[in-house]
């Protein structure tokens, strides 16, 4: 199982397609052109691990694939065999774990996460890729929190509270996650409990985007490396001030 990285082929469109991808953040160009293609194998799906150096848009890519960044020109697609989907349609195909923790203090860590089933829609392409749709006991011991099921979130620990979000995953399927620095703030355990989380999301269809600044042991992950934006050429500047 490989996953593809390419320049898109709108044409061929399997998988999530992102097109000439470019977001501009503070009059500043973060993003430029960014294109990739992440293609399921068969019944196999795919994961992609976006690196780079601090500040050079991993979570500004992964939150545009969201639908949570505005983007300024580029296309995004979301295509499987059971249809395509793009837009707001395609950021609701994708699970997005990000930096941080979406969650109700005054819920039990149980409440969390039945309102986060009922909340969540299922998306409408790749309904039935990756892993998803686990009872709410299932999801909570698969992401060991099955002791705390009764305890109010607010008083979870840091790690505690990143594994209720990886819960929230677990309990409406949905074929894309998307995935910043997943593993922060968990302990070894945890962090083994999760990479055989997301391949088996992978090994049942699924596609994960992850931003990370550490290797994920998920097997045959390719890599989209982002390098920062070159300067402006010295032609542009005149007195030293920028043309
Ligand atoms: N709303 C905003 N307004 C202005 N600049 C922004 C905004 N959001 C992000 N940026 C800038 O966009 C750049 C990319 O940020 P982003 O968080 O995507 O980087 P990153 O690669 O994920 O970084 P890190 O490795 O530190 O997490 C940064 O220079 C950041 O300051």
């Amino acid at each position: 199982m490989t996953a593809s990285v390419s320049a898109a082929d709108p044409a061929r469109a399997n998988g999530l397609v992102v097109e000439d991808l470019t977001v501009v953040r503070g009059g500043r160009r973060v993003l430029e052109a960014v294109a990739f293609a992440l293609a399921p194998r068969g019944e196999a799906g795919a994961a992609l691990v976006v690196t780079g150096p601090n500040g050079v848009g991993k979570s500004t890519l992964l939150r545009a694939v969201a639908g949570l960044a505005a983007v300024d020109s580029g296309r995004i697609r979301l295509g499987f065999a059971d249809g395509v989907a793009e837009g707001a349609e395609a950021a609701a195909a994708c699970h997005y774990l990000g930096h941080r923790d979406a969650i109700k203090s005054a819920l039990t860590v149980a409440e969390n996460l039945a309102f986060w089933r009922d909340f969540l829609a299922p998306p409408a392409a790749g309904r039935n890729r990756g892993l998803g749709d686990l009872s709410i006991d299932a999801a909570l011991d698969a992401a060991g929190l099955l002791d705390l099921a009764d305890l109010p979130a607010g008083l979870l620990s840091a790690g505690q509270r990143r594994r209720l979000s990886i819960a929230r995953l677990l309990v409406v399927r949905r074929p894309v996650w998307l995935m910043d620095e997943p593993t922060s703030a968990l302990d070894r355990a945890s962090e083994a409990r999760l990479t055989g989380l997301m391949r088996r999301h992978v090994d049942g269809g699924g596609l994960i985007l992850a931003a990370t600044h550490l290797p994920i042991d998920v097997p045959d992950a390719a890599e989209l490396r982002l390098a920062p934006a070159p300067p402006p050429d010295a032609d542009d500047f005149s007195d030293g001030m920028p043309a």
